[in-house]
């Protein structure tokens, strides 16, 4: 059975299948202490009471669900994913596949909201795109500060700043999970995995859907490494550690793994954004996160060597475990 933690407990260890609930609405101090602990723990949290208005949301998910109405001919002008664009089924360059269809985007508030491939761009309500970016985005920056604040940084912009940067690779994706009849062929699909197990690479990712289940975590406090099935909540966020961010933090915030199921008779969609630093980043641990009792635990790399190892991997791979520093090739 999955609790929902609304006690309003300041330093509470989360364990077995809770998923630790965050309201930002809340004093500074304690929300920035929950953070720091769910992030420890799980890797995963989920947002309420954040500054997100309702009509961004909701004119986000109108041209997401419109987008994927459209005949498949014309989804496909906007695909294959390569690695932006339309993608049905197949996910990533490497063989792994999904029960979904899906749309991937730069999330740099810089470039138009529009799909970039080769040979083909179709335009996608770029003001709305960029209003939800840059709303999400803002929630990001906030959450990392706050993160940041709690794990005592002095420079408390040391996450922040990476995505707020003008070059931040930071990406929006829209997945779309189909429904099934209650028929006995499709009656064997229920409960089959629409999107597998993996970690997302950047720093964080600010993830919504509508009101239909599917995302589960793996929680990494009980001993088999059981799934936790994250009840949806439309008016939520819910905020997963990335690879990158387990890296600055020398290991001691994780990298949550995920998937999704297709475990109803409803449509659901999802829409993420990742948040990533520029290509050009160094990601290091952070001094302050190295200690005796934690010593350096990843190489620098930058962001650009980091993505091309990414994409070379199969998508449940423990990439960021190819990063692990060895004093003596560092000497
Ligand atoms: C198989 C792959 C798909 C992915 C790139 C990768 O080679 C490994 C990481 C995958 C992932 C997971 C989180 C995000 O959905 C994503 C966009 C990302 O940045 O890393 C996907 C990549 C993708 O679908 O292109
Ligand atoms: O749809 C979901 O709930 C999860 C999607 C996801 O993990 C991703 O897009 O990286
Ligand atoms: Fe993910």
């Amino acid at each position: 059975m999955v609790v929902v933690s609304t006690t309003p407990v300041q330093s509470k260890r989360y364990i077995g299948t809770e998923i630790p609930v965050i309201d930002l609405s809340r004093r500074r101090e304690i929300v920035q202490e929950e953070i720091v602990n769910a992030c420890e723990e799980y890797g995963f949290f989920k947002v309420i009471n954040h500054a997100i208005p309702n009509d961004v949301v909701a004119k986000m998910e109108a041209v997401g669900l419109e987008f994927f109405a459209k005949p498949v001919t014309e989804k496909q002008q906007a695909g294959p994913a390569n690695p932006l664009g339309y993608g049905c089924k197949s996910i990533g360059p490497n063989g792994d596949t999904g029960e979904l269809e899906y749309l991937l985007l730069h999330a740099n508030q810089q470039l138009p909201a529009k799909i970039i491939c080769e040979e083909n761009q179709i335009e996608f309500s770029s003001c709305v795109v960029m209003e939800y970016v840059g709303s999400v985005k803002e929630l990001a920056c906030e959450i990392l500060e706050l993160l940041a604040q709690g794990l005592g940084l002095e420079d408390t912009e040391t996450f922040s700043r990476l995505i707020r940067d003008t070059e931040s690779d930071s990406l929006l994706r829209l997945n779309h999970y189909p429904s099934y009849n209650c028929n006995k062929e499709d009656n064997n699909k229920v409960g089959r995995v629409g999107f597998g197990e993996h970690s997302d690479p950047q720093i964080i990712s600010l993830l919504r859907s509508n009101g239909v289940a599917g995302l589960q975590i793996l929680s990494p406090s009980t001993d088999a490494g059981d799934w936790v099935p994250v009840p949806p909540d439309p008016a939520a966020f819910f905020v997963n550690v990335g690879d990158a961010l387990q890296a600055m933090t020398n290991g001691r915030l994780v990298s949550v793994r995920h998937r999704a199921m297709v475990t109803s008779y409803d449509t659901r969609m999802s829409t993420v954004f990742f948040g990533g630093p520029p290509l050009h980043a160094w990601i290091s641990p952070v001094p302050e996160m190295i200690t005796t009792q934690r010593p350096r635990r990843y190489r620098s790399f930058t962001w650009s060597e980091f993505k091309k190892m990414m994409y070379s991997l199969r998508l449940g791979h423990n990439r960021l475990e190819l990063f692990r520093f060895k004093a003596e090739e560092q000497a």
